[in-house]
């Protein structure tokens, strides 16, 4: 009875005198009290008044008949029916008995605190019955339910067991079967027998999928089990694969010891990536999500209150920007209208700035190792006790990959600070997520990455070039890159999570606002020791000069800082992948929604003819970037500028000591090397040197006056 139900009652009582409540609920003590003293005070008044005894036993019938039509209300059992009728009759039977022969004889007064006892005794037993009852009904309904469930549960075990004896030649005990909350499959425990390992029926599981008659991109994939004699059968039945689902919008905090959710799973379980010792190795070909993937891996880390984000993107930055530049330019306002920090912690978009913060975060952790050792010898432990205090660096470097394995002679300077940091912070608190268009052979061919980056996702979105997926997911049998078609969709494996399907939150750009924002009160700060050790070049990291770059993107910020450009490699040349968009139109350009990355794009089309075929001759398509593809063969990115520089200035063409201004901060380039770098160029017919004395400049040979003369 609800608190309001039994005020109202109470309420009822006193205005209008005592009422009979037949369903009013009574204990074994409170019944029998109620029913024995309410016979002796009936009997007594009525021996005291001259009632007629008759009266009594109406009352008691009545009370019988009242008690029984309200326990059929609330559905008594028979037997508590009968007792609770039997209660008033006994009651009403010694009343009327009482008042003819005296109430206060001690005959009647014995006799009396009997039937009390006997009610009282007969009450518990019924109420216990009755608590049993209701526990029997419960347990009955569940008992139908789940033999309906295990009916269920018994199919597909049993056609399991049979699909697997008939594909593989194995006999399996199945000793559970759990269908997920989903609803999107379930997954069976599987006992295979005869000393059989659960990679014997693995290698089988496209089969196992067809002869399932799996939807596409449902799988069958079989994982170790508990024990080596045991597997765990996962069968996905809805692909929730193909449907996009953004972020989750709940951007509560998280640690690096909580795991940092990076997507989610077919049962639409998410799926974390625990960093502490891991690094992360994300491989994408364009398209794919990569970049989308990026967002919601640095979204993440931004929820984090112990981790510090580095980013290394020499692509102009543009993974980075989103989460700086609206904070940098003041657009977000913070809760009680305070200034929002940006949502990482040091963005490189150039060589230099991507050497000055390799340099710190290594000095960072050689620092550590000394200045904690006391701190880790209390904390008795080998692992740098990262926490909001001392925060976890982590370095993100998109496109990373191509970086290692590149063959420039600047990349590969980076390339050996990467790998540096790599090796020595592990216990002091520094790891990595490096991304790769797709090179996995030559990523994974190193043993470092190998052995450190055991976090590992491949998005594929369709894309089967470059896709090695036992390279990548190795003793993960029978992942097929057609499973994923989805832009975002792919497999990760984590030393947690075996390799499996899986798929990247959609992350929108004003959700990185909103996590911007949202945490920009919870970064933690560099700790002391670490903030001295990366000195001026940390401290520095968000000067107006430092950050300029990211307020005006130059139309030549990728070529300044191209990464993945490999001269004497396959086609040589320009190959960036910020300016994919315009050699390959329609892969990328169109989808992307970096505003920033777009203006770019915007301006590099404007500026150049677009050239869709790369081996177009420069003659043919107007000068354009694939004219400086061929030429820019050159032997450093300083070079590269340079020539970037004669191109964009055009007709009136420009001077050595003018490129060498333009170069200096970027690459320290003299005047004297520009002047090396001009002679060749006209040597070769690249460039046409126009006017004499002071008047002399170069001019791109596309925009001479004349055709090139050799001189
Ligand atoms: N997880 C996802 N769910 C749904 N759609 C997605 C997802 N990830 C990416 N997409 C779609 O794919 C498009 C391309 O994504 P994204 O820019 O991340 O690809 P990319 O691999 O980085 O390509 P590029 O290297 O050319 O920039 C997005 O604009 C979006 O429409």
């Amino acid at each position: 009875m609800s608190a309001t139900t039994a005020v109202n009652k109470k309420r009822k009582q006193a205005n209008s005198g005592p009422v009979l409540d037949w369903s009013a609920s009574h204990g074994p003590v409170t019944g029998a009290l109620s029913a024995t003293t309410g016979a002796l005070a009936v009997a007594t008044t009525g021996a005291a008044t001259g009632m007629p005894p008759a009266w009594a036993l109406a009352v008691g019938a009545a009370g019988a008949l009242g008690h029984t039509v309200a326990g059929l209300k609330v559905r008594n059992a028979g037997r508590t029916l009968a007792f609770k009728a039997s209660a008033w009759l006994v009651g009403a039977g010694w009343t009327t008995w009482a008042m003819t022969s005296g109430p206060l004889s001690w005959a009647a007064l014995g006799s009396l605190a009997t039937i009390g006892v006997g009610i009282g005794a007969g009450t518990r037993s019924v109420a216990l019955y009755e608590e049993a009852r209701e526990d029997e009904a419960i347990a009955a309904a569940g008992r139908q339910v789940a033999l309906e469930l295990s009916a269920e549960r018994r199919a597909i075990a049993a056609e399991w067991v049979e699909r697997i004896q008939r594909i593989c030649s194995v006999t399996v005990r199945v000793l559970a079967v759990e269908l997920w909350e989903s609803a999107n499959g379930y997954s069976l425990d599987l006992e295979p027998q005869g000393g059989v390992t659960y990679d014997r029926i693995a290698q089988h599981g496209p089969q196992l999928s067809a002869d399932a008659k799996l939807p596409h991109g449902c799988t069958a994939a079989l994982g170790p089990g508990i024990h080596q004699g045991r597997a765990i059968l996962d069968v996905t039945t809805v692909n929730v694969l193909a449907e996009p689902r953004t972020y989750p919008d709940d951007y509560s905090p998280l640690s690096v010891h909580t795991g940092i959710p990076w997507g989610f799973r077919t049962n639409g379980e998410e799926v974390r990536a625990y960093l502490r010792e891991q690094c992360a190795l994300v491989v994408g070909p364009t398209g794919s999500g990569k970049t989308n993937m990026l967002h919601t891996i640095l979204g993440g880390f931004a929820r984090a209150e112990d981790m510090l984000t580095f980013v290394i993107d020499l692509n102009a930055g543009s993974a980075g920007l989103p989460w700086v530049l609206p904070a940098l330019n003041g657009e977000l306002t913070g809760q009680d209208g305070k200034p929002v920090r940006p949502g990482i912690d040091w963005l490189a978009g150039t060589y230099e700035e991507a050497m000055l913060m390799l340099n710190a975060a290594i000095a960072i952790g050689l620092h550590r190792k000394r200045a904690y050792q006391d701190l880790m010898a209390r904390e008795d432990t080998d692992l740098l006790p990262v926490s909001a205090k001392i925060p976890q660096i982590m370095l993100v470097i998109d496109e990373g990959a191509e970086i290692l394995v590149s063959t420039d002679r600047q990349l590969k300077e980076l390339a050996k600070k990467i790998f540096e940091f790599i090796r020595m912070q592990r216990a002091m608190g520094g790891r990595t997520v490096i991304t790769a268009l797709g090179a996995t052979g030559s990523v994974l061919g190193n043993l470092l990455i190998r052995r450190e980056a055991k976090v590992r996702v491949a998005l594929t979105g369709g894309e089967t070039e470059g896709m090695d997926l036992s390279k990548m997911f190795p003793g993960r049998r029978g992942l097929r890159v057609d499973q994923a078609p989805f832009k975002g969709a792919g497999f990760m494996g984590t030393p947690e999570s075996p390799g499996a399907l899986f798929k990247a939150w959609r992350i929108k750009p004003s959700q990185i606002r909103d996590i911007t924002v949202a945490t920009s009160d919870r970064h933690p700060r560099l700790d002391d020791v670490s903030a001295r050790a990366a000195g001026a070049a940390y401290a520095r990291r968000w000067d107006a000069e430092r950050t300029a770059w990211m307020r005006s993107l130059p139309a030549d910020a990728g070529i300044l800082s191209d990464p993945t450009a490999e001269p004497g490699g396959e086609g040589g040349g320009l190959n960036l992948s910020a300016l994919r968009g315009v050699r390959e139109p329609g892969q990328a350009g169109a989808a992307r929604e970096d505003e920033l990355l777009r203006r770019f794009r915007e301006e590099i089309d404007a500026q150049f003819a677009t050239a869709p075929d790369p081996s177009a001759s420069p003659a043919a398509s107007g000068l354009n970037l694939s004219a400086l593809r061929g030429e820019a063969d050159q032997d450093s990115p300083a070079q590269r500028a340079a020539l970037a520089a004669l191109f964009a200035a055009g007709p009136d063409g420009t001077g050595a000591s003018a490129i060498a201004r333009a170069l200096a901060d970027e690459h320290g380039t003299t005047r004297q090397t520009v002047v090396g770098w001009l002679k060749a160029w006209t040597e070769d017919g690249t460039a046409v040197r126009v006017g004499e004395g002071t008047k002399a400049r170069y001019v791109h040979r596309d925009h001479a006056p004349e055709p090139p003369i050799q001189s």
